[in-house]
């Protein structure tokens, strides 16, 4: 190693003493910070407010993140992620909230939760998409997680179907970008006869299994985290999942990222008893059913068009009430609450013989 010089040794123990008088000044500014969320938190307990306020955590975000552009020295995308968990602390001093997600624990749904809310609530994972609209029905829970569509094997028609028949809101939505890394405790391939994971996974890393495990059984689990788990103790077996995965299950990952698309997306929704206040920038969702007859579509979708809502997303399920019977899932920029829309899904309702509002929640950033 090089030998430092005296004056440069001093120097670094000045700037290291500037930090920790700096790490010192930020605890302070926490505490406080604390102190200040719990009296807000009083005041929603006497007028029962909603504790947790998306809109405003939002805006939060969006000033500091331009507050920094001016400095430069911190970098601008972790602003967010540091945030989220002073946030999340500084919620959790108000009420302890409860998630539930679609478990076991280290599944992207794990993830997304986290991403969306932050450590300081507590993650409860359960075992089916159904369990988690039912412990928010029966108060066990605030709030739930739950995938709703990936970028390359569409959408979760289970997570649609529940909602024809739970009550319950789309309070926000989180993209996750994902990643499927191979893993395992042995990293000799030549000697791996099983590799475990969630049939979209499969899916996605078949050509990279075919090429480098094409003698290897394939065994199908109800996650990427059970497969994690399944390959933890088995020097025969591998597992392919996501770093979280790895990290909880001690797994070694020995080949990242071999799922073959770049651009391997996952849209989670977080669902609720009550629709958020607008932020600006939000979302509403619906379903809808049509008559048997022709243009029905079309002029179902009218009073969308006359208004110049955009309509981000469209996606038909049977009803199950009568064969060829069907309902859309829709998605359109704006809030219920803006006057356009209201307007339109009031028309909309009455031409439809079926209408539902799912939500009107913050776009995800
Ligand atoms: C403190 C509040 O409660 C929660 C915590 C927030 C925070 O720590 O900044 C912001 C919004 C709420 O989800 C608030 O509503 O202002």
């Amino acid at each position: 190693m090089k030998e430092i010089p005296q004056e440069v040794k001093e120097n670094l123990s000045k700037l290291r003493e500037q930090i920790d008088k700096i790490d010192e000044e930020i605890v302070r500014l926490l505490n406080k910070r604390a102190k200040l969320a719990k009296e807000v938190g009083h005041i929603k307990k006497q007028y029962r407010l909603p504790i947790y306020v998306p809109s405003r955590e939002r805006e939060i975000f969006e000033r500091l993140i331009k507050l920094n552009e001016k400095y430069k020295e911190f970098p601008t995308d972790y602003i967010k992620p540091v945030f989220r968990e002073i946030i999340s602390a500084c919620r959790s001093t108000e009420e302890n909230l409860k998630v539930a997600y679609l478990g076991p624990k280290a599944t992207f749904t794990h993830q997304a939760s986290i991403q969306y809310f932050g450590q300081a609530v507590e993650h409860i994972p359960v075992a089916t998409i159904k369990d988690v609209f039912e412990e928010i029905v029966k108060g066990k829970v605030d709030f739930g997680v739950v995938p709703v569509e990936n970028t390359i094997e569409g959408v979760v028609n289970y997570t649609l179907d529940m909602f024809m028949d739970f009550d319950l809101k789309i309070t926000g939505e989180i993209i996750l970008e994902i990643s499927l890394h191979l893993m395992g405790i042995n990293p000799n391939l030549s000697e791996i006869e099983r590799v475990y994971s969630h049939r979209h996974a499969f899916a996605e890393c078949r050509d990279w299994l075919h090429k480098n495990l094409p003698n290897a059984q394939l065994i199908e689990v109800e996650s990427t985290a059970k497969a994690a788990e399944m390959a933890k103790d088995d020097y025969e077996s591998v597992a392919i999942a996501s770093e979280a995965a790895a990290d909880i299950y001690g797994l070694h990952i020995i080949e990242r990222k071999i799922d073959k698309h770049l651009h391997n997306f996952t849209r989670f929704i977080v669902i609720g008893k009550d629709i958020p206040k607008p932020t600006g920038n939000d979302k509403t969702s619906f379903i809808f059913s049509v008559k048997n007859e022709v243009g029905a579509l079309y002029k179902t979708l009218e009073p969308l068009y006359k208004r110049g809502i955009n309509m981000t997303k469209i996606e038909s399920r049977p009803s199950k009430k009568g064969a060829w019977d069907y309902i859309f899932f829709t998605d359109i920029e704006g809030h219920i609450e803006n006057k356009n829309i209201k307007e339109a899904l009031k028309e909309l309702e009455n031409i439809s013989p079926y209408f539902k509002i799912l939500g009107s929640y913050p776009k995800a950033q």
